[in-house]
């Protein structure tokens, strides 16, 4: 009996440090001085371009809201917007009774992506590698958040905004919007991570003809290729989008906080690793739920599944 209750100390001790390691790993930013990446120096050249502003909401559900908000703009990307993106993230990446996020526009739109007056003050190379190497980074940890993720397009998000719907784990388009990775109309390709990211949702050939072709994905084509998981239809009962984003995302936030990071984690690693450390990671985060309160609690109740 004693020995059993060390042995689940101890793993739960092991466990709790095996998390923080993980989280840690988690956050991993993508680029250093390695890669010439000063995040100082970038982040100063960017506030030189000010206007709108990315806030956050957290609730007591668990839910937070992040709003693209620079309406004048279409909610394109200032570069005091891309500073404040990263800011949330942290703040998210703290945020330890979250479960689920929405990313979503203001008035009714997504986010036209990157502020074209910024991007033409900064259209030299090297400026433009560094500004890549920043969004790649807030981006990366907005998607590797231990919070369930969607993005509620409305309206259009193009370029740099198609970009950021692929960096949560679902995408929500409600009737009339637009997804469009309008890069190569512009003489680019995306360079936010969006090209990495697509391939992964919906395959390399159907990447290469929404990049290739800058198409516009309407929800019924999203639908289609896998890049929609949900068309929202105008709710006769007057709920909001956002009101039916957070119906949509507590289906999958619901539950203790623990099981729900772990859930993310164990997903995002057969996403992101090579199938042996994916099930390594798998592992370890089984350890960190087996025995743990809400697996004690799910067995004293005698639980049916029906
Ligand atoms: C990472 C790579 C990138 O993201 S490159 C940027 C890619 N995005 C674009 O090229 C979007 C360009 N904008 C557009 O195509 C149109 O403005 C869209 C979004 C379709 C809206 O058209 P429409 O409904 O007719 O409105 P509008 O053009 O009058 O726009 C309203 C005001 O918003 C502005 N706006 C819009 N998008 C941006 C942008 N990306 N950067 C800076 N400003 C933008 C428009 O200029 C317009 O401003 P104003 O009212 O003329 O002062």
């Amino acid at each position: 009996m004693v020995l059993c209750v060390l042995k689940r100390r101890l793993l739960r001790s092991s466990s709790c440090a095996l998390m923080g390691r993980l989280q840690r790993q988690s956050r991993g930013c993508v680029y250093s001085s390695i890669h010439g990446f000063s995040h100082e120096e970038i982040r100063e050249k960017l506030q030189a371009f000010p206007g709108g502003s990315v806030d956050l909401l957290k609730h007591d559900s668990g839910i937070a809201v992040l709003t693209i908000n620079n309406p004048a703009r279409m909610n394109a990307f200032s570069g005091s917007m891309m500073v404040d993106l990263k800011e949330r993230v942290s703040q998210l990446e703290n945020w330890s009774e979250g479960k689920g996020l929405i990313v979503h526009g203001a008035a009714e739109t997504f986010c036209s992506g990157s502020d074209l007056n910024a991007v033409r003050a900064i259209s030299n190379p090297q400026d433009g590698m560094k500004m890549c190497m920043f969004m790649q980074d807030a981006l990366t940890r907005l998607l590797r958040l231990p919070l369930i993720s969607v993005a509620l397009v409305e309206g259009r998000a193009l370029g740099g905004g198609a970009e950021l719907t692929t960096a949560c784990d679902f995408r929500l388009m409600t009737s009339g919007s637009v997804i469009q990775f309008v890069h190569k109309h512009m003489g680019l390709v995306p360079g936010w991570g969006g090209a990495a990211r697509l391939v992964r949702i919906v395959g390399s050939q159907k990447a290469l003809k929404l990049l290739g072709g800058a198409l516009k994905v309407d929800p019924e084509l999203g639908l289609d290729i896998g890049l929609a998981d949900e068309i929202l239809e105008a709710d006769q009962g007057a709920a909001t989008a956002l009101q039916q984003a957070e119906n949509w995302l507590s289906r999958y936030t619901k539950g203790p906080v623990p099981v729900i990071h772990a859930v993310k984690k164990v997903v995002l690693a057969g996403r992101e690793l090579p199938l042996s450390e994916a099930l390594r990671t798998e592992k370890e985060v089984f350890g960190t739920v087996w025995g743990a309160p809400a697996n004690l609690q799910a067995l004293a109740s005698k639980s049916k599944h029906k």
